[in-house]
């Protein structure tokens, strides 16, 4: 489906109801597979939690996680630990592109039988779960966090629970944190210090309810229409300032960029500042990788030169994120280049109109370029990719006044 997103007056006013987190609801789903019966509030309706919960269900051997990078670290050690479950893990034909080498080397470490099916390194993968024995192991952790929350999560179901000894630099550390609170929240107590994960076996669970926050990463697509206005006043809902998500931090850095922040409540009101215009600004976004895309392309439409740094996992995401900004702020105009873990554009405001952005199968490339729509008419192909994480994406533009329709 191609969508034209038409240009809209730089005014904004209106509130959103945006689902939980995908990350928290995924690692919500897998807890609940794990050890009990805890309700789970305020899911999110992305295709990736929905997915992980039928892949839960499912009783066949095949199991097939499409793009849900969560899904496919989180069940790999699943269903690992599944005792005489025969399992075929597999995706999307990106997914099957998206490195899980190092979490296998770890699983199998622990006793896990796991081979590969066509090429080392990647799914698919036939799983043949059964008992894992050991309780130590250790992996490179400048890769994905992902791989260290899988350990995390099913290495509380193990007798001896489990013992990470992280290699090298950490990477998406608050994601690593999530997990550990989601843990402590249902009383599985644990210890992350310097490069050590412990944790302990799970006992019994006494926990009715889960609520799960809504998502940050989709907030940050607010933060970024806000930023953009000439005046804005949009509610999002359901946050908390104590947030479990990593991406919260849009609050901070956003004030650099003109988006006032204000918890109401559940809500979190964020509104345009009148303030100076900074030439240029210089992130690290090692600990919110997901966000990279939404400030490339507010800092592009703001005409403020970026440093993008800590972008080293962007690469083996639903695609190559560095290199699809890089082709696709060019075509908006943009001066940008790009290393294999850093971003650097030029502050300019050469925009051009009804350009198509092409999508490449990632949600958030359809979605950090959706606000540039209030300095331009655009495109966007394949526009349904906005379902992986957050289905309502472009009714929810539409309700705050964008014209949008098919072409
Ligand atoms: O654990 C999680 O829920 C996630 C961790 C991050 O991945 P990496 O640790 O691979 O950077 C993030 O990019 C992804 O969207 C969700
Ligand atoms: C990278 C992402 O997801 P995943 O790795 O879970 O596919 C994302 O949602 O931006």
């Amino acid at each position: 489906m191609k969508l034209k997103l038409h240009q809209k007056e730089p005014h904004l006013d209106g509130d959103i109801a945006i689902t939980g987190s995908k990350s928290e609801s995924n690692r919500l789903l897998l807890l609940q597979a794990l050890f009990g019966n805890f309700k789970i509030k305020n899911l999110s309706n992305s295709h990736d939690s929905q997915v992980m919960q039928k892949a839960l269900a499912s009783k066949e051997k095949e199991v097939d996680i499409h793009h849900a990078g969560t899904a496919m670290r989180f069940l790999t050690a699943y269903f690992a630990a599944f005792e005489g479950r025969e399992t075929i893990l597999t995706g999307s034909s990106r997914m099957q592109e998206r490195p899980i080498g190092l979490l296998v080397d770890a699983l199998r470490e622990l006793g896990a039988d796991i081979t590969y099916q066509n090429n080392e390194g990647y799914a698919p993968l036939l799983i043949k779960g059964k008992k894992l024995t050991k309780s130590t192991v250790s992996l490179a952790a400048n890769v994905s966090s992902q791989y260290i929350s899988a350990l995390m999560m099913v290495g509380a179901s193990l007798p001896g629970g489990i013992e990470i000894n992280l290699i090298g630099q950490i990477t998406s550390v608050p994601y690593i944190e999530m997990t550990r609170s989601l843990l402590t929240q249902l009383g599985i107590e644990s210890s992350f210090e310097g490069q050590q994960i412990k944790i302990k076996p799970a006992g019994a669970i006494n926990v009715s309810e889960m609520v799960v926050e809504s998502d940050w990463s989709s907030a940050s697509y607010y933060y970024s229409l806000a930023a953009l206005c000439d005046t804005a006043k949009l509610k999002i809902s359901s946050y908390k300032k104590d947030s479990l998500q990593g991406d919260s931090v849009l609050a901070e850095l956003y004030q650099k960029l003109g988006v006032k922040t204000t918890f109401e409540g559940h809500a979190v009101l964020l509104e345009k500042v009148d303030q100076p215009k900074p030439k240029r600004v210089e992130f690290d976004l090692a600990n919110s990788p997901d966000i990279a895309q939404t400030i490339a392309v507010t800092c592009y439409g703001l005409g403020i030169a970026c440093d993008l740094y800590g972008l080293h996992t962007l690469k083996i995401k639903e695609t190559d994120r560095l290199e699809a900004l890089k082709a696709e702020l060019t075509k908006l105009g943009a001066h940008i280049s790009v290393t294999d873990k850093s971003l650097h554009l030029e502050g300019s405001t050469n925009f051009q109109s009804d350009v198509t952005i092409k999508t490449y199968q990632d949600h958030r490339m359809a979605m950090a370029f959706a606000p540039f729509g209030l300095r331009a008419s655009i495109l966007f192909e394949d526009a349904e990719v906005v379902n992986k994480s957050y289905p309502d994406f472009w009714e929810d533009l539409h309700t705050l006044g964008f014209k949008i329709n098919e072409v």
